[in-house]
Protein backbone atom coordinates (compact mmCIF):
# COMPACT_ATOMS: atom_id res chain seq x y z
CA UNK A 1 0.00 0.00 0.00
CA UNK A 2 1.87 3.39 -1.07
CA UNK A 3 2.87 5.60 1.49
CA UNK A 4 1.00 8.04 -0.56
CA UNK A 5 -1.78 9.05 1.75
CA UNK A 6 0.84 10.53 3.70
CA UNK A 7 2.63 13.62 3.26
CA UNK A 8 2.96 17.20 3.93
CA UNK A 9 1.55 17.72 7.35
CA UNK A 10 -0.51 14.64 6.96
CA UNK A 11 2.25 12.26 8.53
CA UNK A 12 1.39 9.58 10.90
CA UNK A 13 0.83 11.22 14.66
CA UNK A 14 3.32 8.43 16.19
CA UNK A 15 5.30 5.63 14.79
CA UNK A 16 3.84 3.10 16.28
CA UNK A 17 0.01 1.43 16.04
CA UNK A 18 -2.04 -1.58 17.10
CA UNK A 19 -4.85 -2.27 14.24
CA UNK A 20 -7.70 -4.94 15.10
CA UNK A 21 -9.43 -6.45 12.64
CA UNK A 22 -5.99 -5.92 10.52
CA UNK A 23 -6.12 -9.18 9.03
CA UNK A 24 -8.86 -8.60 6.10
CA UNK A 25 -10.67 -5.81 4.76
CA UNK A 26 -10.70 -2.28 6.04
CA UNK A 27 -8.57 -3.17 9.03
CA UNK A 28 -6.05 -4.57 6.14
CA UNK A 29 -5.56 -1.89 3.90
CA UNK A 30 -5.07 0.51 7.01
CA UNK A 31 -2.38 -1.58 8.87
CA UNK A 32 -0.70 -2.08 4.73
CA UNK A 33 -1.08 1.60 4.60
CA UNK A 34 0.64 2.72 7.86
CA UNK A 35 3.46 0.23 7.28
CA UNK A 36 3.81 2.01 3.88
CA UNK A 37 4.45 5.38 5.69
CA UNK A 38 6.84 3.79 8.24
CA UNK A 39 4.94 3.20 11.12
CA UNK A 40 5.72 -0.12 12.99
CA UNK A 41 2.27 -2.02 13.27
CA UNK A 42 0.89 -4.63 15.21
CA UNK A 43 -2.09 -6.42 13.46
CA UNK A 44 -4.86 -8.15 15.76
CA UNK A 45 -7.83 -10.80 15.02
CA UNK A 46 -8.75 -14.51 15.93
CA UNK A 47 -6.82 -16.56 12.76
CA UNK A 48 -3.41 -16.08 13.33
CA UNK A 49 -2.43 -17.55 9.94
CA UNK A 50 -4.46 -14.65 8.14
CA UNK A 51 -2.15 -11.90 10.25
CA UNK A 52 0.53 -13.42 9.43
CA UNK A 53 -0.12 -13.38 5.64
CA UNK A 54 -0.48 -9.42 6.02
CA UNK A 55 2.68 -9.47 8.03
CA UNK A 56 4.10 -11.35 5.12
CA UNK A 57 3.33 -8.34 2.74
CA UNK A 58 5.30 -5.77 4.50
CA UNK A 59 9.08 -5.39 4.72
CA UNK A 60 9.10 -6.83 8.71
CA UNK A 61 7.28 -3.71 10.22
CA UNK A 62 3.79 -5.82 11.00
CA UNK A 63 3.76 -7.96 14.01
CA UNK A 64 0.61 -10.70 13.76
CA UNK A 65 -0.60 -11.13 17.71
CA UNK A 66 -3.54 -13.17 17.62
CA UNK A 67 -6.89 -12.29 20.18
CA UNK A 68 -10.86 -11.75 20.11
CA UNK A 69 -11.55 -8.32 21.21
CA UNK A 70 -14.38 -9.80 23.02
CA UNK A 71 -12.28 -11.39 25.55
CA UNK A 72 -10.20 -8.96 27.87
CA UNK A 73 -7.51 -11.48 28.77
CA UNK A 74 -6.32 -12.37 25.39
CA UNK A 75 -6.77 -8.32 24.90
CA UNK A 76 -4.47 -7.38 27.48
CA UNK A 77 -2.07 -10.04 26.50
CA UNK A 78 -2.04 -8.63 23.03
CA UNK A 79 -1.32 -4.69 24.13
CA UNK A 80 1.42 -6.38 26.92
CA UNK A 81 3.32 -8.03 23.45
CA UNK A 82 2.54 -4.83 21.80
CA UNK A 83 4.27 -2.69 24.53
CA UNK A 84 6.81 -5.21 25.84
CA UNK A 85 10.11 -3.37 23.43
CA UNK A 86 8.84 0.24 22.44
CA UNK A 87 6.33 0.82 25.28
CA UNK A 88 2.65 2.30 25.43
CA UNK A 89 1.18 2.26 21.98
CA UNK A 90 0.21 5.82 20.67
CA UNK A 91 -1.80 4.68 17.28
CA UNK A 92 -4.76 2.82 17.16
CA UNK A 93 -7.24 1.44 15.12
CA UNK A 94 -10.08 -0.89 16.08
CA UNK A 95 -11.70 -2.24 12.50
CA UNK A 96 -12.73 -5.55 14.15
CA UNK A 97 -16.38 -6.21 14.21
CA UNK A 98 -18.38 -8.90 13.10
CA UNK A 99 -22.37 -8.59 12.12
CA UNK A 100 -25.00 -11.31 10.42
CA UNK A 101 -27.91 -9.75 8.54
CA UNK A 102 -31.37 -11.22 10.04
CA UNK A 103 -34.72 -10.29 11.27
CA UNK A 104 -34.94 -8.78 14.97
CA UNK A 105 -37.41 -11.63 16.11
CA UNK A 106 -34.87 -14.09 15.31
CA UNK A 107 -31.43 -12.60 16.68
CA UNK A 108 -31.24 -15.00 19.73
CA UNK A 109 -29.61 -13.48 22.95
CA UNK A 110 -26.49 -15.22 22.21
CA UNK A 111 -26.33 -13.17 18.59
CA UNK A 112 -27.39 -9.97 19.98
CA UNK A 113 -24.30 -10.75 22.79
CA UNK A 114 -21.55 -11.87 19.64
CA UNK A 115 -22.52 -8.99 17.89
CA UNK A 116 -22.87 -6.67 20.66
CA UNK A 117 -19.59 -8.03 22.09
CA UNK A 118 -17.45 -7.41 18.83
CA UNK A 119 -18.87 -4.13 18.20
CA UNK A 120 -19.25 -2.31 21.36
CA UNK A 121 -18.07 -4.01 24.37
CA UNK A 122 -14.87 -5.60 22.64
CA UNK A 123 -14.01 -1.76 21.40
CA UNK A 124 -14.44 -0.34 24.97
CA UNK A 125 -11.69 -3.23 26.45
CA UNK A 126 -9.61 -2.34 23.52
CA UNK A 127 -9.56 1.21 24.10
CA UNK A 128 -9.37 1.56 28.00
CA UNK A 129 -6.46 -0.95 27.40
CA UNK A 130 -4.56 0.86 24.96
CA UNK A 131 -5.65 4.38 26.96
CA UNK A 132 -4.37 3.02 30.50
CA UNK A 133 -0.66 3.36 29.76
CA UNK A 134 -0.57 6.44 27.79
CA UNK A 135 -2.59 8.07 30.34
CA UNK A 136 -0.41 6.80 32.74
CA UNK A 137 2.65 7.93 31.36
CA UNK A 138 1.17 10.96 30.09
CA UNK A 139 1.94 10.19 26.59
CA UNK A 140 -0.19 11.56 23.91
CA UNK A 141 -1.88 9.49 21.30
CA UNK A 142 -4.96 9.33 18.52
CA UNK A 143 -7.39 6.27 18.17
CA UNK A 144 -9.45 5.68 15.10
CA UNK A 145 -12.74 3.33 16.02
CA UNK A 146 -14.33 1.94 12.52
CA UNK A 147 -17.75 2.41 13.10
CA UNK A 148 -20.40 2.55 10.18
CA UNK A 149 -23.44 4.15 8.69
CA UNK A 150 -25.78 2.00 10.53
CA UNK A 151 -25.13 4.13 13.44
CA UNK A 152 -27.17 6.67 12.12
CA UNK A 153 -29.45 5.30 8.99
CA UNK A 154 -31.56 1.82 9.75
CA UNK A 155 -31.79 -0.76 7.70
CA UNK A 156 -33.85 -4.16 8.16
CA UNK A 157 -32.12 -6.94 9.44
CA UNK A 158 -29.04 -5.04 11.10
CA UNK A 159 -30.82 -3.97 14.18
CA UNK A 160 -27.86 -5.22 16.78
CA UNK A 161 -25.24 -3.92 14.59
CA UNK A 162 -26.74 -0.40 13.86
CA UNK A 163 -27.50 -0.18 18.45
CA UNK A 164 -23.77 -1.46 19.02
CA UNK A 165 -22.35 0.63 16.36
CA UNK A 166 -24.36 4.15 17.90
CA UNK A 167 -23.82 3.32 20.94
CA UNK A 168 -19.83 3.12 19.69
CA UNK A 169 -20.13 6.35 18.76
CA UNK A 170 -21.62 7.82 22.02
CA UNK A 171 -18.40 6.26 23.65
CA UNK A 172 -15.88 7.83 21.59
CA UNK A 173 -17.94 11.35 22.12
CA UNK A 174 -17.49 10.39 26.14
CA UNK A 175 -13.95 9.61 26.08
CA UNK A 176 -12.64 12.15 23.78
CA UNK A 177 -14.66 14.57 26.56
CA UNK A 178 -12.75 12.42 29.66
CA UNK A 179 -9.31 11.45 27.72
CA UNK A 180 -8.97 15.28 25.50
CA UNK A 181 -7.55 16.98 28.83
CA UNK A 182 -4.99 14.35 29.23
CA UNK A 183 -3.46 14.19 25.55
CA UNK A 184 -5.60 11.74 23.82
CA UNK A 185 -7.85 12.15 20.53
CA UNK A 186 -10.53 9.53 19.91
CA UNK A 187 -12.36 9.51 16.56
CA UNK A 188 -14.35 7.20 14.30
CA UNK A 189 -15.14 6.48 10.65
CA UNK A 190 -18.06 5.37 9.71
CA UNK A 191 -18.31 3.15 6.54
CA UNK A 192 -21.15 3.03 4.21
CA UNK A 193 -21.11 0.04 1.33
CA UNK A 194 -17.48 -1.31 0.81
CA UNK A 195 -16.99 -5.13 -0.77
CA UNK A 196 -14.88 -6.88 1.68
CA UNK A 197 -14.07 -10.45 2.48
CA UNK A 198 -16.20 -10.77 4.90
CA UNK A 199 -19.07 -8.22 4.36
CA UNK A 200 -19.58 -9.74 0.79
CA UNK A 201 -19.90 -13.25 2.40
CA UNK A 202 -22.61 -12.21 5.62
CA UNK A 203 -24.46 -9.58 3.06
CA UNK A 204 -23.37 -8.20 -0.56
CA UNK A 205 -23.29 -11.34 -1.98
CA UNK A 206 -26.88 -11.40 -1.46
CA UNK A 207 -28.47 -9.95 -4.44
CA UNK A 208 -31.38 -8.29 -2.92
CA UNK A 209 -29.42 -6.75 0.11
CA UNK A 210 -26.92 -5.40 -2.69
CA UNK A 211 -29.55 -3.91 -4.82
CA UNK A 212 -31.42 -2.25 -2.11
CA UNK A 213 -27.70 -0.83 -0.28
CA UNK A 214 -27.63 0.58 -3.74
CA UNK A 215 -31.28 2.12 -4.21
CA UNK A 216 -30.43 3.75 -1.22
CA UNK A 217 -26.65 5.63 -1.84
CA UNK A 218 -27.15 9.13 -3.66
CA UNK A 219 -23.27 8.28 -5.18
CA UNK A 220 -25.34 5.70 -6.58
CA UNK A 221 -22.38 3.02 -6.32
CA UNK A 222 -20.67 0.89 -3.70
CA UNK A 223 -17.13 2.50 -2.07
CA UNK A 224 -14.08 1.82 -3.38
CA UNK A 225 -11.17 0.81 -0.86
CA UNK A 226 -9.10 3.63 -1.37
CA UNK A 227 -12.01 6.54 -0.71
CA UNK A 228 -11.69 5.29 2.93
CA UNK A 229 -7.93 5.68 3.07
CA UNK A 230 -7.87 8.76 2.93
CA UNK A 231 -10.24 10.50 5.73
CA UNK A 232 -8.05 7.18 8.12
CA UNK A 233 -5.01 9.04 7.20
CA UNK A 234 -6.10 12.22 7.83
CA UNK A 235 -7.88 11.19 11.67
CA UNK A 236 -4.51 9.18 11.74
CA UNK A 237 -2.16 12.31 11.29
CA UNK A 238 -0.96 15.34 13.16
CA UNK A 239 -3.42 17.29 10.21
CA UNK A 240 -5.92 15.98 12.74
CA UNK A 241 -4.38 17.34 15.96
CA UNK A 242 -7.38 19.98 16.62
CA UNK A 243 -10.40 16.92 15.72
CA UNK A 244 -11.62 14.30 18.70
CA UNK A 245 -15.06 12.98 19.36
CA UNK A 246 -15.90 13.42 15.63
CA UNK A 247 -17.57 10.53 13.53
CA UNK A 248 -15.97 10.63 9.38
CA UNK A 249 -18.63 9.47 7.72
CA UNK A 250 -17.56 7.68 4.53
CA UNK A 251 -20.87 6.76 2.67
CA UNK A 252 -21.65 8.40 -0.68
CA UNK A 253 -24.24 9.70 1.31
CA UNK A 254 -26.38 6.44 2.39
CA UNK A 255 -27.48 8.02 5.89
CA UNK A 256 -28.79 10.79 4.27
CA UNK A 257 -31.68 9.00 2.01
CA UNK A 258 -34.81 9.44 2.44
CA UNK A 259 -35.46 6.42 1.06
CA UNK A 260 -37.03 3.36 3.15
CA UNK A 261 -38.36 2.01 -0.14
CA UNK A 262 -35.77 2.04 -1.94
CA UNK A 263 -36.18 4.46 -4.93
CA UNK A 264 -40.06 3.29 -5.71
CA UNK A 265 -42.15 6.29 -4.86
CA UNK A 266 -46.29 6.72 -5.46
CA UNK A 267 -47.30 8.56 -8.66
CA UNK A 268 -48.53 12.30 -8.04
CA UNK A 269 -51.71 13.09 -8.09
C1 LIG B 1 -24.63 0.92 5.93
C2 LIG B 1 -23.63 -0.16 6.04
C3 LIG B 1 -24.23 -1.55 6.07
C4 LIG B 1 -23.19 -2.63 6.21
C5 LIG B 1 -22.81 -2.87 7.63
C6 LIG B 1 -21.69 -3.83 7.71
C7 LIG B 1 -21.33 -4.25 8.89
C8 LIG B 1 -20.21 -5.15 9.10
O1 LIG B 1 -19.91 -5.41 10.22
S1 LIG B 1 -19.34 -5.76 7.81
C9 LIG B 1 -18.14 -6.85 8.58
C10 LIG B 1 -18.54 -8.17 8.32
N1 LIG B 1 -17.57 -9.13 8.84
C11 LIG B 1 -17.94 -10.01 9.69
O2 LIG B 1 -19.07 -10.01 10.16
C12 LIG B 1 -16.91 -11.03 9.99
C13 LIG B 1 -16.94 -11.50 11.38
N2 LIG B 1 -18.25 -12.15 11.74
C14 LIG B 1 -18.40 -12.88 12.80
O3 LIG B 1 -17.43 -13.06 13.50
C15 LIG B 1 -19.76 -13.47 13.09
O4 LIG B 1 -20.69 -13.00 12.15
C16 LIG B 1 -20.33 -13.17 14.51
C17 LIG B 1 -20.62 -11.69 14.69
C18 LIG B 1 -21.61 -13.93 14.71
C19 LIG B 1 -19.38 -13.58 15.61
O5 LIG B 1 -18.90 -14.87 15.47
P1 LIG B 1 -18.94 -15.97 16.64
O6 LIG B 1 -19.00 -15.42 17.99
O7 LIG B 1 -17.84 -16.91 16.31
O8 LIG B 1 -20.35 -16.54 16.34
P2 LIG B 1 -21.03 -17.94 16.61
O9 LIG B 1 -21.01 -18.71 15.36
O10 LIG B 1 -20.47 -18.59 17.84
O11 LIG B 1 -22.51 -17.45 16.90
C20 LIG B 1 -22.79 -16.64 18.03
C21 LIG B 1 -24.30 -16.47 18.07
O12 LIG B 1 -24.71 -15.73 16.91
C22 LIG B 1 -25.71 -16.49 16.18
N3 LIG B 1 -25.56 -16.28 14.75
C23 LIG B 1 -24.40 -16.33 14.04
N4 LIG B 1 -24.64 -16.10 12.75
C24 LIG B 1 -25.98 -15.92 12.62
C25 LIG B 1 -26.85 -15.64 11.50
N5 LIG B 1 -26.36 -15.51 10.26
N6 LIG B 1 -28.16 -15.50 11.75
C26 LIG B 1 -28.68 -15.61 12.99
N7 LIG B 1 -27.89 -15.88 14.10
C27 LIG B 1 -26.58 -16.03 13.90
C28 LIG B 1 -25.39 -17.94 16.55
O13 LIG B 1 -26.52 -18.76 16.36
C29 LIG B 1 -25.05 -17.79 18.03
O14 LIG B 1 -26.22 -17.63 18.77
P3 LIG B 1 -26.65 -18.73 19.89
O15 LIG B 1 -26.60 -20.06 19.19
O16 LIG B 1 -28.02 -18.33 20.30
O17 LIG B 1 -25.65 -18.61 20.99
N1 LIG C 1 -17.50 -3.55 4.53
C1 LIG C 1 -18.56 -2.79 4.78
O1 LIG C 1 -19.44 -2.59 3.91
C2 LIG C 1 -18.70 -2.14 6.12
C3 LIG C 1 -17.83 -2.38 7.16
N2 LIG C 1 -18.00 -1.72 8.35
C4 LIG C 1 -17.07 -1.93 9.46
O2 LIG C 1 -15.74 -2.00 8.99
C5 LIG C 1 -14.98 -2.82 9.87
C6 LIG C 1 -14.21 -3.83 9.05
O3 LIG C 1 -15.14 -4.63 8.33
P1 LIG C 1 -14.73 -5.43 7.00
O4 LIG C 1 -13.33 -5.11 6.65
O5 LIG C 1 -15.80 -5.22 6.03
O6 LIG C 1 -14.84 -6.93 7.55
P2 LIG C 1 -13.94 -8.23 7.41
O7 LIG C 1 -14.82 -9.33 7.90
O8 LIG C 1 -13.36 -8.35 6.04
O9 LIG C 1 -12.77 -8.01 8.46
C7 LIG C 1 -13.02 -8.14 9.84
C8 LIG C 1 -11.70 -8.22 10.57
O10 LIG C 1 -11.96 -8.20 11.97
C9 LIG C 1 -11.44 -9.39 12.57
N3 LIG C 1 -12.38 -9.73 13.65
C10 LIG C 1 -13.71 -9.94 13.57
N4 LIG C 1 -14.23 -10.20 14.76
C11 LIG C 1 -13.20 -10.15 15.64
C12 LIG C 1 -13.10 -10.32 17.03
N5 LIG C 1 -14.16 -10.62 17.78
N6 LIG C 1 -11.89 -10.17 17.62
C13 LIG C 1 -10.80 -9.87 16.86
N7 LIG C 1 -10.83 -9.69 15.55
C14 LIG C 1 -12.02 -9.83 14.94
C15 LIG C 1 -11.37 -10.40 11.43
O11 LIG C 1 -10.40 -11.42 11.64
P3 LIG C 1 -10.81 -12.83 12.31
O12 LIG C 1 -12.11 -13.23 11.68
O13 LIG C 1 -9.67 -13.74 12.02
O14 LIG C 1 -10.95 -12.52 13.76
C16 LIG C 1 -10.92 -9.49 10.30
O15 LIG C 1 -9.55 -9.20 10.40
C17 LIG C 1 -15.97 -3.43 10.86
O16 LIG C 1 -15.94 -2.67 12.06
C18 LIG C 1 -17.31 -3.26 10.17
O17 LIG C 1 -18.37 -3.20 11.08
C19 LIG C 1 -19.02 -0.83 8.56
C20 LIG C 1 -19.92 -0.57 7.55
C21 LIG C 1 -19.83 -1.20 6.27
Amino acid sequence: MSSAYFQGPWVPAADRALVTGGSSGIGRDIALMLAGAGVEVFVVGRRMERLEAVAAESDGSITPLAADIRDADAVDAAFTAAEAEGGPVPLLVNAASGAFLAAAEDISPGGFAAVVGSSLNGPFQVLRRWAQPLLGAGTPGAAMMVSSALAEREVPGAAHSSAAKAGLEALIRSLAVEWGPRGLRINSLAPGAFSTEGADAGMWSFGPVHDAALDNIPLGRFGASDELLGPAAFLLSRAAGYVTGATVVVDGGWHLSPHPFGSVFPPRG
